[in-house]
């Protein structure tokens, strides 16, 4: 998807992605990250995710980016922090105690700005994006954070019965994106209670990727 697209979600308030409350995997599965307390999480494309609240509730430090400086003004009122604002290269970061978010295109962040990571929770973004873009991602992510451990929320469905996002992003495709860098292990796969889109056919997954030796 084109940066255009999601600006335009953003600006026109249709976000049916955003959950109102912490994911059901995240919450089920968040352990078979086996991290420490205040250890460093990284949220790719993290929106305005209520996961960021709880992570942070939990006592976790949280680093996110996203394209739409929309998204993280609400993400920080809803918080209720009043973030310091600066310019760092391509990208505008937001802190706050125990909180770093990037606006900004993930592909211009550098592992120096991100720093270090223990984990990556990916929650609706690999499957944000077309699978021409995928490979890239996934190398990109791995290239920043040193291919540390995560957890990864993704769809599988036949795609033909409506277009993604979010798209269907089956065991092979994981595979054939993260599978030079990460050992894949499947922690659950269920169909979605409720569907997707009228969908009822929709199966849910949770991975933990787990660096390769
Ligand atoms: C489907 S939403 C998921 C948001 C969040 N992870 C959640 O669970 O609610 C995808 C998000 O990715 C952001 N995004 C898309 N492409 C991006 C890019 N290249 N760099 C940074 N953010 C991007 C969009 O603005 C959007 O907020």
């Amino acid at each position: 998807m084109e940066a255009q697209f999601w600006h335009d979600r953003w600006d026109k308030g249709e976000i049916a992605f955003h959950e109102g409350k912490p994911n059901r995997l995240l919450l089920k599965h968040f352990d078979a990250l086996e991290l420490v307390e205040d250890a460093r999480i990284f949220l790719p494309l993290c929106g305005k995710a209520i996961d960021i609240h709880w992570l942070l509730d939990k006592g976790f430090r949280v680093v996110g980016i996203d394209l739409s400086a929309i998204a993280i003004d609400q993400l920080f009122d809803d918080l209720g922090f009043e973030p310091s604002v600066t310019e760092d290269g391509d990208l505008t970061r937001y802190t706050a105690p125990n909180i770093d978010i990037f606006v900004g295109d993930v592909f211009a962040l550098t592992p120096d700005q991100l720093g270090p990571v223990d984990a990556i929770y990916d929650r609706a973004a690999l499957v944000a994006l077309p699978a021409a873009m995928r490979a890239r991602y996934a190398a990109h992510l791995a290239e920043i954070t040193g291919a540390t451990r995560q957890l990864l929320l993704s769809f599988d469905y036949d795609q033909t019965l409506f277009d993604g996002p979010p798209f269907s992003v089956d065991e092979a495709e994981i595979e054939r994106v993260h599978g030079a860098r990460y050992r894949l292990h499947l922690l659950e796969k269920g169909r979605i209670p409720g569907g997707l889109k009228r969908h009822d056919a929709v199966d849910e997954t949770a991975w933990l990727l787990t660096a390769k030796g």
